[in-house]
């Protein structure tokens, strides 16, 4: 099996996220956070930070910036970790620490050292997509994003809603349901003719 990535969707206002590194790397990972949950609770701690990244935090009420060299501590009550420094040998260390601490860690600049990867993102309404390479190509993971994000109608987020509405109504036991809305979304999967 050549990606053995498992996907899960992470609800990052209910968790709490650590950003070490305040440059492209670490704006790059918070923006795609706030992007996806403008409550995703983040701490961004940096011996320097890109305006960017300050904009964010008069922006975005859950997202703190700390000036300060990188220590252990910041670890405390963190749920996930990205370290994003220039420092190569410090993000060894952060991992060290996390691994340590059982935090689930991103190191930006080294892919065997992350428990998770960021993916690309489609989204429509209600749906989303996490699309990834297995490293192998970002930028291709990017462009099919694209691709995917014009060629998806936006009125599949109607057909979400209706079928919740659906969903809510149908009657009987679970595989009766399961049943039901099976035969109600065969269309989707029939050919156009
Ligand atoms: C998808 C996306 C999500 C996000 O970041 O939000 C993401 N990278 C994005 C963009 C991007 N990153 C890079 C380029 C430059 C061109 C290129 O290299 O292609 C571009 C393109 C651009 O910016 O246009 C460079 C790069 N990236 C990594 C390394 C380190 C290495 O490989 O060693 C280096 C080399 C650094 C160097 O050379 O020094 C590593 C990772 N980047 C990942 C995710 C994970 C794998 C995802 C997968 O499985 O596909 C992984 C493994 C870890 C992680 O970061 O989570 C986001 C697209 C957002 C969008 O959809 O618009
Ligand atoms: N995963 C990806 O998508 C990806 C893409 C491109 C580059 N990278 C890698 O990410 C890394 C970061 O790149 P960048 O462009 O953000 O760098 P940058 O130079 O813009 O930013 C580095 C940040 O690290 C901070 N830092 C340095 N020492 C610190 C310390 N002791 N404590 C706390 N913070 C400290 C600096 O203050 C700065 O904010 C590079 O190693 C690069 O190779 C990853």
């Amino acid at each position: 099996m050549e990606n053995q990535l498992f996907p899960v969707f992470f609800k990052l206002n209910r968790l709490h996220v650590l950003v070490v590194g305040g440059g492209n790397i670490g704006l790059e990972k918070a923006q795609a956070m706030l992007q996806n949950c403008p409550e995703s609770n983040i701490t961004i701690v940096a011996l320097d930070f890109l305006p960017e990244l300050e904009e964010i935090a008069r922006r975005y009420p859950n997202v703190e910036l700390i000036r300060k060299p990188f220590s252990c501590g910041d670890l405390l009550g963190k749920d996930l970790v990205v370290a994003a420094t220039n420092d190569h040998a410090l993000n060894y260390t952060i991992w060290e620490k996390a691994k340590g601490s059982k935090v689930l860690i991103n190191v930006a600049d080294t892919p065997e050292l992350c428990d998770f990867y960021l993916g690309s993102i489609v989204q429509k309404g209600n749906l989303k997509i996490a699309i990834s390479t297995n490293g192998k190509s970002p930028t291709v993971a990017k462009r099919l994003k694209q691709v995917l994000q014009d060629a998806l109608p936006d009125t599949l987020d109607d057909v979400l809603n209706k079928l919740y509405i659906i969903r809510d109504k149908l009657k009987g036991d679970f595989t009766a349901k399961v049943k039901q809305l099976n035969n109600i979304t065969d269309v989707l999967v029939k050919p156009n003719h």
